[in-house]
């Protein structure tokens, strides 16, 4: 791909949202060399409105052959470098739903604008130096954040709190190298290396490494969330389980065992983590062709999980049926949890070693309980209250742990004590994974992929 020739392109897109339920204000982003002209073969501002940055104008959009009324709308202009992407940037602020801002978008391109690829007014941003690499990932996480939690970690990576510590490290194993190097160079001059001082700068970084790669977990689960289903024989009371949870009627609740056919989703936040729910048909043996359907959903479903709520009636105790159920899922993660506790005294007890959540679903009772065990089980009881600093990705977490084995090899060079350039070689490469991360030293490819999970117009 010539970089060169696709970044002198004026790209546009739709920047709001383009589903069905539409916002009141729809926006078409226009960003590159081309975006004035553009902009002012479309828009006729009446009056003596100036045309200066950060300033808006009010309008109207018409086709410039045929003058034809687009839309009245606000133009928000923004000139290079003081825009998003650095480059030259008009917004056309117009009414929202599909119609308006799909014409816009049109009359843009046959302007002379290309369609933006997904995530490329942010891949502009980081190429022209305006934020790095960590930061544009969390500007894709902060408009995909699934809870408050997650968006707030997502807005600390925008505003560099990963970045920062991260040039620092890199930062000081440059200086490391360079005292290492010049002493290659000009052995005679300088006086010798160190080598204490060495050791122990490298053990600091590699201390400093080792804390954000504890952060990698929390990272992922806030940006990632959890996958959590619940499974168990017919009528135990899983779907009024999930309506219970997510206090409403989502799943269709009867005394007929086999009402559940398809799986039911719902979207919950628990203690700051997204938390998807799948309610699953109760699983049987059953001549019921589409029961059977809905209990080979329930297996699917059983594939993708992250955590699985294996529900029990306490009414009737134990039975065969929980058995082989609990045969299949006895590998996962897993939550037993005994259900309709209000019919009994106290508890049956489970032919396994755990200690088993009780709920009364249908009275609402016990959720609290199931909520806390799904934090210990995912090892995050503090996330909401941690006020995560900085979150890592996988991407960055590969790199960072690149990085430490690099430092490490240069520990055990130094302590073999070979010759001084051979401590160079590891400690590069340390430098090199630790710029992947930032962005100062990436290949093309690896852009690609971080873009493209962008969406369009971002
Ligand atoms: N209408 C609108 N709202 C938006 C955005 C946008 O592009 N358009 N944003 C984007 O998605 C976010 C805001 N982010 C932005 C970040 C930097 C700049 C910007 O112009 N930065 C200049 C400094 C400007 C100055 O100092 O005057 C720079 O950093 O060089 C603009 C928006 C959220 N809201
Ligand atoms: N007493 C009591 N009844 C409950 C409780 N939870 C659910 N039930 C009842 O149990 C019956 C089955 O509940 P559902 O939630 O439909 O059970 P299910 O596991 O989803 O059943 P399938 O979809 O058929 O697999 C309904 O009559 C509920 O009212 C509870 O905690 N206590
Ligand atoms: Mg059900």
């Amino acid at each position: 791909m010539s970089e060169a020739v696709l970044r002198r392109d004026t790209i546009v897109a739709i920047a709001t949202a383009v589903v069905p339920q539409q916002g009141s204000v729809g926006i078409v982003r226009l960003s590159g060399d081309e975006a004035m002209a553009i902009a002012k073969r479309l828009f006729q501002a009446p009056g003596k409105q100036p045309w200066q940055t950060h300033r808006i104008l009010y309008g109207t959009i018409r086709h410039p052959e045929t003058s034809a009324l687009v839309d009245e709308a606000l133009l928000l202009l923004m000139v290079a470098p003081r825009s998003y992407t650095r480059e030259d940037v008009v917004e056309f602020h117009c009414h929202g739903g599909m119609m308006v801002v799909q014409q816009v978008l049109q009359l843009c391109l046959e302007a002379g604008a290309r369609l933006a690829h997904p995530g490329e007014f942010t891949l502009r941003a980081f190429l022209n130096g305006r934020i790095d690499l960590t930061q544009a990932e969390s500007i894709a996480d902060l408009v995909g954040a699934q809870s408050q939690a997650a968006s707030q970690a997502a807005l600390a990576g925008v505003q560099g709190r990963l970045a920062q510590p991260i040039r620092q490290l890199r930062d000081r194993c440059l200086d490391i190298l360079a005292e290492i190097e010049a002493r290659v160079d000009f052995e005679e001059d300088l006086p010798p290396l160190d080598e204490g001082t060495v050791v122990e700068d490298l053990a600091a970084v590699l201390r400093e490494i080792e804390g954000i790669e504890a952060t990698a977990s929390q990272g992922e689960l806030l940006r990632t969330g959890l996958k959590v289903v619940i499974v168990g024989r017919p009528n135990v009371g899983k779907s009024s389980l999930l309506n219970a949870w997510s206090r409403s009627d989502r799943a269709i609740v009867t005394d007929l065992p086999g009402t559940t056919r398809d799986v039911v989703e719902s979207q919950l936040v628990v203690g700051g983590i997204p938390v998807q729910v799948l309610d699953t048909a109760g699983i049987r043996q059953t001549s019921d062709r589409i029961e059977q359907m809905g209990v080979e959903r329930s297996r699917q479903a059983l594939e993708a999980a992250d955590l699985v709520l294996f529900v029990l009636d306490a009414g009737s105790g134990w039975t065969g049926e929980d058995e082989a159920i609990y045969q299949r899922v006895c590998d996962r993660p897993l939550i037993t949890i005994w259900n309709k506790c209000d019919l009994v005294a106290s508890p049956p007890s489970l032919p396994y070693p755990q200690s088993p959540i009780l709920t009364a679903a249908a009275q609402q009772q016990g959720i609290e309980a199931l909520e806390a065990a799904i934090l210990e089980k995912a090892n995050a009881q503090d996330i909401e209250t941690a006020n995560v600093d900085f979150c890592i990705n996988q991407r960055q977490g590969a790199a960072l742990t690149r990085a430490k084995s690099a430092l490490e090899r240069v520990q055990d060079t130094i302590s073999a004590q070979l010759p001084l350039d051979f401590w160079t070689i590891d400690l590069r490469e340390g430098i090199q994974a630790l710029g992947e991360i930032t962005g100062e030293e990436i290949t093309e490819s690896v852009l690609d992929r971080i873009f493209s999970r962008f969406c369009i117009g971002k």
